[in-house]
């Protein structure tokens, strides 16, 4: 018998954590398994209202350190309104990003220090990591060209960066899977949405199905 577990999904942008994560909450219904899915920033009214800060275009002029904390503060108010008491009343939780994201980032991407953000998440919601991390490996030109395609899609402050930023991400990315491996398991996100779905499906049921 498995105990709950905290997941999370992590990638650059446009490789597929929510399309894949939607598929995935179908399987885990058909399945009668009993999960929380969420997302950061957001999943409470609260943090839905600092997305709505952080991701909005018109505010270019936002500095990195308050893009760090703006996260941080919309983790910690989801990490203990939401998060926590789901998996303390036995569910898991699946989660779209958390804190790897703000390592990649803010600590790496934005140049405040994997270690600095780490410090200010640490402050935010104790020492609590995921799991379970599964990352989707794309590389970041292909993510936008992706979220390009789709029109109807937000096209948030973040994704509008250029690729330079996206790559620097990528590699932020590269730097979180070299401190956490024993936690991170990694899908290839350049195949169709069904391959990469079932990729984690596998993932998933060698621990919770
Ligand atoms: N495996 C895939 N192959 C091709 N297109 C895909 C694939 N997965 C998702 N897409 C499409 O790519 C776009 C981005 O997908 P999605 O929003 O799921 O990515 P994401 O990782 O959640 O991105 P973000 O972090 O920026 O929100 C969507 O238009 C989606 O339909
Ligand atoms: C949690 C978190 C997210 N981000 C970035 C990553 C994305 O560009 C946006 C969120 O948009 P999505 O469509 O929901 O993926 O925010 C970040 O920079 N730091 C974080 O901690």
């Amino acid at each position: 018998m498995v105990s709950n577990l905290f997941i999370t999904f992590e990638g650059p942008d446009g490789a597929g954590k929510t399309s894949a994560l939607k598929d995935i909450v179908q399987r885990l219904e058909q399945h009668n398994i009993d999960f929380l899915a969420t997302r950061e920033p957001g999943g409470i009214r609260i943090a839905e209202n600092i997305r709505e800060v952080i991701l909005n275009p018109a505010y270019q002029e936002m500095d990195a350190h308050t893009e760090a904390l703006l996260y941080a503060a919309a983790r910690s108010q989801h990490f203990y309104e939401k998060i926590v008491p789901a998996l303390q009343s036995g569910k898991h939780v699946l989660c779209d990003r958390f804190i790897d994201s703000s390592l990649a980032y803010q600590g790496f991407a934005r140049a405040l220090g994997v270690d600095e953000v780490l410090s200010i998440n640490e402050f935010a919601i104790g020492k609590r990591m995921p799991d379970l991390t599964i990352f989707f490996d794309l590389q970041p030109q292909i993510g936008l060209a992706r979220i390009q395609a789709n029109r109807s899609d937000e096209i948030n402050r973040l994704d509008a960066e250029s690729l330079v930023f996206h790559e620097k991400v990528y590699a932020g990315y590269e730097e979180v899977l070299r401190r956490y491996p024993e936690r991170i398991r990694i899908v290839d996100a350049s195949k169709s949405l069904d391959e990469v779905t079932e990729d984690v499906w596998k993932i998933l049921k060698e621990v919770i199905v």
